[in-house]
């Protein structure tokens, strides 16, 4: 199945160690959640919030929303245990972290034979090789992890995220190509509202898929960037009618609004419909 096929506006990480906030986000409107194991989890909390976490999957109750895993790396002593311990559990996806090449994809994808593959993407080595991680046969999707890039490249954070830029677009690229997810950043701010708006409506621009957020008062501004614009779905079923009426009429080419719209506006357009009503049926769920 396509990865992309489903919507990812929202994407919700949950420290796993964190039980209110683990049934708060059952009821919550987000698209997919990442049920954190890593940064959000302090290294004495590590075991008990892999066991809750296990039981909280096991448990179910999140309805149609996307269900990721982040797991502590294979270079450190938890992270081995927490995929053992989420598998079999529930989990639509596990995501690992810094990843840097596919020998740590190859040795994630022995350990959990049967659940797709996500890939953080916040180390320079790991941007360096998104190409080939992208291609991995396993890896369905690219999150971006902008603190930790921020911090490995000694950058600034700017409202125009000027100094992130390349990696943004270089990963958008490959994931591109490779048909798989590309979900943008946390915006570290979580009461700016007009910060978060911008930057969602940046990453919109860019064509990332949605925006991963760390509270809940962060997923309706996501929702809204991500989802397409009832004016781009009334376009959209403009340009589709006209384009079919000029096929009619033996030609390759129609103008709708003073410009044309030709077979690749129309794959555009049609995608905009197949994500309007992915997003509708998940909101009927
Ligand atoms: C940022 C927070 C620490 C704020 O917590 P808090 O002060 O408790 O928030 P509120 O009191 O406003 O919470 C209101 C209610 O909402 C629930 N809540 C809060 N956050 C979440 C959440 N993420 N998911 C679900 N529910 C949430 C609270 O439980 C309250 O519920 P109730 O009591 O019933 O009213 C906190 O939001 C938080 O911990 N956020 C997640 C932080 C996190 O996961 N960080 C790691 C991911 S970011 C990262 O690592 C990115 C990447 O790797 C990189 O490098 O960039
Ligand atoms: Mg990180």
């Amino acid at each position: 199945m396509d990865p992309r096929a489903r919507p990812f506006r929202s994407v919700l990480y949950i420290p796993g160690s964190k039980d209110r906030a683990l049934e708060k986000a059952r009821g919550l409107p987000v698209d997919a959640i990442i049920f954190d194991l890593e940064d959000a989890v302090a290294v004495e909390e590590k075991p008990a919030a892999r066991t809750l976490l296990a039981e909280t999957l096991t448990a179910g109750g999140y309805g149609g929303r996307f269900k990721i895993v982040r797991v502590n790396g294979f270079d450190t002593p938890w992270g081995r245990d927490d995929v053992a311990a989420i598998a079999g559990a529930g989990a639509d996806a596990v995501l690992l972290p810094k990843v840097e090449t596919t020998a740590q994809l190859d040795d994630l994808a022995a350990a959990i034979p049967d659940v797709p593959l996500w890939a953080m993407m916040e180390t320079p080595k790991g941007i360096l090789n998104a190409a080939a991680l992208a291609a991995h046969p396993r890896l369905e999707g690219f999150v971006m992890g902008t603190n930790d890039l921020a911090k490995e490249l000694g950058c600034r954070f700017r409202p125009d995220r000027l100094a992130l830029m390349g990696s943004l677009t270089h990963c958008l690229l490959a994931a591109r190509a490779h048909g798989i997810v590309a979900v943008d950043g946390v915006y570290n701010a979580f009461k700016d509202e007009a910060g978060l708006q911008a930057e969602c409506d940046q990453g919109r621009d860019l064509g990332f898929d949605g925006k991963t957020l760390i509270h809940p008062a962060q997923v309706a501004i996501a929702n809204a960037a991500f989802a397409p614009t009832e004016s781009e779905i009334d376009l959209a079923r403009r340009q589709i009618a006209a384009f079919e009426e000029a096929e009619r009429a033996g030609q390759g080419v129609a103008v709708v609004d003073g410009r044309i719209v030709e077979n690749l506006h129309i794959v555009t357009a049609r995608e905009t419909l197949a994500k309007a009503a992915a997003i509708a049926e998940l909101e009927a769920v």
